[in-house]
């Protein structure tokens, strides 16, 4: 089914996944809310996955091919490009980033809620094309926290730690053209928080479903 079936779906009939995309500048922990909120509340009645996304990046160490990223060459994602792999893609830094059809398509309409982690190109491209997705961006409490994440994640160079923060207030920019946001300062209470808005989500397209349409439609008859 592709994911504009999938929207009618979501307007018309039962319990769809829903399609949530996780923005923020390079350090502000949304990899680490969405990680904690598949381990807190991921479950076989409501379960929660995140996209595995390609990149022509290298891996950091400890990243697993497949389960981080798909890692690929250059022209290995210029030629999924061209034979229309992918759902969104960008450049971000000094590499290409992108979510295929694949890694999300075929999920959604089995009622697994999907995360997209990805930069607000991307955002802006999955919106266009599946205005039902919620987008949701996550600011650092301040500047010099956001470059402290990144000197204490201790995987990047100075150089590439660097280049991140130069671009940081740029990608902030973008902070308006989200569906909700949040500030990541304590972390647990940021994760009760976004888990609140995959739940309003999750509860308000229940109501919507035909199962409940046809109840409410028979109660007030
Ligand atoms: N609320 C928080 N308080 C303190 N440290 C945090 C908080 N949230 C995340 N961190 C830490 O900040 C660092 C960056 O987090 P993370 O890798 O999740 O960021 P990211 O936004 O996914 O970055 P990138 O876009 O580069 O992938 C990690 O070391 C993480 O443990
Ligand atoms: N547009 C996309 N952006 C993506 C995707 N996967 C990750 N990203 C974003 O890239 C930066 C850097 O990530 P890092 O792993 O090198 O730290 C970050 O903002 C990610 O959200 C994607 O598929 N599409």
């Amino acid at each position: 089914m592709s994911l504009e079936q999938n929207q009618d779906k979501v307007e018309t009939s039962q319990r769809s996944g829903n399609l949530f995309v996780v923005s923020a500048p390079s350090g502000a922990g949304k990899s680490s809310l969405i990680k904690a909120l598949l381990a807190e509340h991921s479950s076989a009645e409501a379960p929660l996955q995140v996209a595995v996304s390609h990149t022509t990046r290298n891996p950091r160490p400890g990243e697993e091919n497949g389960q981080h990223y798909h890692f690929v060459s250059h022209e290995t994602f210029v030629d999924m490009i061209a034979a229309n792999g992918f759902y969104e893609h960008a450049k971000v830094f000094d590499n290409y980033y992108g979510t295929s059809r694949q890694a999300i398509e075929n999920t959604l309409e089995q009622g697994i809620d999907v995360f997209l982690d990805i930069d607000w190109q991307g955002a802006r491209q999955v919106k266009e094309q599946y205005p039902a997705a919620h987008t949701v961006f996550i600011l650092p409490p301040s500047i010099a926290e956001l470059e402290r994440r990144l000197q204490g994640r201790g995987q990047d160079s100075a150089e590439v730690i660097a280049k991140r923060m130069s671009e940081a207030k740029s990608e902030m920019s973008h902070v308006h053209e989200f569906d909700y946001v949040l500030i990541n300062d304590d972390f647990s209470r940021t994760l009760t928080d976004f888990y609140s808005i995959v739940l309003d989500k999750r509860l308000t397209q229940t109501a919507q479903s035909t199962t409940y349409a046809n109840l409410i439609a028979e109660l007030l008859v």
